[in-house]
């Protein structure tokens, strides 16, 4: 079930390009009052395709790594590629969604959707389609007039989700996107996102303080130490990647996989 940190089946070890390859990076804040090191020595390969997790105690660096493969971030060393080239600037190659959905208030689901093709200037045929397709993977039909304020919180993720997808990015990175959401609607999340995931085959880094999240949905699981935030272990989820909620949770594979992040997280870690 664990794995170290070179992980047996990374990409690098299939001869495969790796989605993101995040190589001995470390990444330090200096502020006029403190020196922060917010990651040391982390290496991780997440191959095409795979939905990975990270879990670790608050101030542990997650949202440092998201932000850093983004290109948001420069590492102060070490290096990330996505999809076999070095990260220096902002990438316009991944979708990102966060916590808070942060829709604008005055346009409709369907056009806070669309921003992204106005930002990219995207076809107006191509992103229209595009849009019509996610609205429909993402329960969203019937919404796609609605200003945010009418919208429940988890609408708003949907059409965060929505908006993050509409340009097909081979890579997703998600900061607690479910965090905000009452629990029973962050269940009907995580399964739409099982489903979502498996119908693009894009590849997911989701950043999550939910134990039971983070089995759910990954292939892989990463724990992180206390800062400065280092990988403890990977740890494999072989569940099949169509997976049934509640029958899932009861499985074997998933309790000892859960039981071993909270071990490594220990008292003070992950909430549920
Ligand atoms: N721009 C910045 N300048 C200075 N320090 C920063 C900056 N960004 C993050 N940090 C520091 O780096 C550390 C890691 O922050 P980060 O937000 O990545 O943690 P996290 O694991 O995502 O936390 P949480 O789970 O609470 O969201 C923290 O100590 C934080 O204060």
């Amino acid at each position: 079930m664990s794995k170290p940190e070179s992980d047996s089946k990374s990409a690098a070890a299939a001869g495969e390009q790796a989605a993101v390859r995040i190589d001995d990076v470390a990444v330090r804040f200096r502020t006029r009052k403190r020196d922060v090191t917010a990651l040391q020595e982390v290496s991780l390969d997440v191959a095409m395709g795979e939905f990975v997790a990270i879990v670790g105690p608050s101030g542990c660096g997650k949202s440092t790594l998201l932000k850093m493969v983004a290109g948001l971030l420069k590492p102060t060393t070490g290096t990330v590629k996505l999809r076999g080239e070095t990260v220096d600037g902002p990438r316009h190659d991944i979708g990102y969604v966060f916590q808070r959905a942060a829709l604008l208030e005055w346009r409709s689901a369907r056009r806070n959707i669309l921003l992204q093709a106005e930002m990219r200037k995207m076809p107006g045929d191509r992103a229209k389609a595009r849009t019509a397709e996610l609205i429909e993977m993402t329960g969203l039909t019937g919404f796609e007039d609605a200003l945010p304020h009418e919208l429940s919180g988890g609408m708003q993720q949907r059409v965060a989700l929505c908006r993050a997808l509409l340009h097909e990015p081979p890579v997703l990175l998600m900061d607690e996107p479910f965090g905000a959401l009452d629990a029973l609607t962050r269940e009907q999340l995580n399964v739409e996102m099982n489903r979502i995931w498996r119908e693009t085959g894009t590849t997911v880094l989701l950043v999550t303080h939910s134990v039971a999240e983070a089995v759910y949905l990954a292939n892989r699981v990463v724990v992180m130490s206390d800062r400065p935030g280092t990988i403890r272990e990977i740890i494999d989820v072989d569940l099949p990647a169509e997976r049934e909620y509640t029958p899932t949770l009861a499985k074997p594979e998933f309790a000892s996989v859960a039981a071993r992040i909270r071990e490594l997280l220990g008292a003070g870690g992950a909430a549920d």
